[in-house]
């Protein structure tokens, strides 16, 4: 048996590592399209005429269909049901078409006159491009969680975890750093000499990335056959077929809510400030729009690093809870800080955005990990869908909530086309998110102390 063993697939460091960097690849493809219109804010409002509002809505778009229409957890059924080749290529498929119509809308290659239910209707186009690639995006996620536990099961799961999320920052980081320069590569020279930068090139960079993305996991469906029909050979053990049951256990679980709570409180307050942070640069701390998106891309950078740092940390000694607790508190201080008007000053800001890096590196790598300490191992699938969906609510409701704060309350000089705001209010906001979330971080600790969850033991055992 044990010779058997050696000579499964994921035995070989080269081929499960492989199998990371290829699903790893198709994650950041996504991660670059979630965040590219970031660094494009104040280039929608200027020359495409949107507003704070038309900007939220549309960022909002990400989750309408993963929260309304369930999508999400029709996927983790899918998934259950389906498995990982079948689910996997058909959301490389939707994050293809969402890009394309994205790309059409904002290109102007497909319009509609007027308005559509009062919303502009190029907005609403963008809009559901976004949505179609949210539910492509999202169902990716938990179909590459479902592969990494599937090759690094009983090896380096929480390492590999968190190698995934770290490249997939790297999508997020040349959002923020490439855009500009991209949009200007191809941007129009105007009359006075200043570069009127091409907003939709750097869509289209997305779209032949993600094909490229889509490219890798169909390389990656092949080796999952083989790996299958290995694991069939050697007559192990068979995944659980999905149960309608399964849902009902998992929301009964007092801890898998905390979780799903701490996931959408403490994302709400990082990933929706993202879509702001370049605006915030610009309009906070003066600095050039060309540039403004190297000091949130910072952000993306540091996690890079940490956040399988601190997954290897929680991996050989444990403290899982508290390293979630001292990641609220970071989240919080930084928040706090860009509310305060203080410091208004480039390096101020950068120095906060890194200290929400490692607030970003510290909570993800000791949550995700921890599910499956709270949630048995055949219903993980059902488990991180729903924890996705719950968190959906925040990526959807969060960016429309500040882009309508800013229009409502913060404006500074009430004309549409130009982006002067004051991101205080905002920035309360996002506080306020990190207090709730430090709180649910709290009884989480409090939880696992009295059902004896794990959270604070190592992952790997002596
Ligand atoms: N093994 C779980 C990995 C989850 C990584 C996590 N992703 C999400 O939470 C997505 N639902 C949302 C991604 C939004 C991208 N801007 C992460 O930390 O990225």
């Amino acid at each position: 048996m044990t010779e058997k063993l050696e000579k499964m697939m994921n035995d070989s460091k080269a081929m499960r590592w492989g199998v990371l960097t290829l699903v790893a690849f198709t994650m950041l493809c996504g991660y670059f399209l979630t965040d590219v219109m970031a660094p494009l804010k104040p280039m929608l409002e200027a020359q495409l005429l949107w507003d704070s509002m038309d900007y939220g809505i549309f960022t909002s778009a990400y989750g309408w269909f993963n929260v309304f229409l369930l999508m999400l957890i029709f996927g983790g059924i899918i998934l259950d049901k389906m498995g990982v080749r079948f689910t996997g290529m058909s959301a490389c498929i939707l994050m293809v078409i969402g890009c394309a119509l994205k790309y059409c809308a904002i290109a102007g290659h497909i319009t509609i006159d007027g308005t559509i239910l009062g919303m502009k209707s190029q907005v609403v186009l963008a809009a559901v491009g976004y949505a179609i690639f949210g539910v492509g995006v999202e169902i990716a996620g938990i179909t590459v969680s479902k592969i990494i536990v599937k090759w690094f099961k009983g090896k380096e799961l929480a390492l590999a975890m968190g190698l995934e999320m770290a490249t997939a920052r790297l999508g997020t980081m040349l959002a923020m750093s490439v855009t500009i320069p991209f949009a200007k590569l191809f941007g129009t020279t105007m009359p006075d000499g200043s570069i009127q930068p091409d907003i939709p090139a750097p869509l289209l960079l997305c779209l032949v990335m993600l094909c490229i993305g889509a490219v890798g996991f169909f390389i990656y469906t092949f080796i999952d056959r083989k790996f299958d029909e290995q694991q069939n050979e050697e007559n192990m053990e068979q995944e659980e077929p999905f149960r309608a049951k399964d849902i009902f256990l998992v929301i009964a679980n007092k801890g898998f809510w905390l979780i799903a709570l701490l996931c959408v409180l403490f994302y709400s307050a990082v990933f929706p400030f993202l879509k702001y942070a370049t605006d915030l640069m610009v309009n906070k701390y003066e600095v050039d729009a060309s540039l403004a998106g190297m000091i949130p891309a910072l952000l993306p950078l540091g996690t890079l690093f940490l956040t399988p740092f601190f997954g290897n940390l929680y991996d050989r000694k444990g403290k899982g809870a508290t390293i979630m607790i001292i990641g609220a508190m970071m989240l919080i201080a930084v928040h706090f800080l860009f509310a305060l008007p203080l410091l208004n000053e480039w390096w101020f800001a950068t120095f906060l955005m890194i200290v929400l890096g490692v607030a970003f590196s510290l909570v993800p790598s000791a949550m995700w990990p921890s599910v499956p300490k709270v949630i048995p191992e055949k219903q993980l699938g059902t488990a991180y869908a729903l924890i996705f969906w719950v968190q959906n609510w925040g990526l959807m409701g969060v960016p429309a909530l500040i882009g309508w704060v800013l229009n409502t309350y913060c404006r500074l000089d009430g004309e549409v086309g130009t982006s002067a705001y004051d991101y205080t209010l905002p920035m309360y906001i996002f506080t306020g998110f990190g207090v709730a979330a430090l709180f649910v971080a709290l009884l989480l600790k409090r939880e696992d102390k009295k059902c004896g969850y794990g959270l604070e033991e190592p992952n790997i055992q002596k």
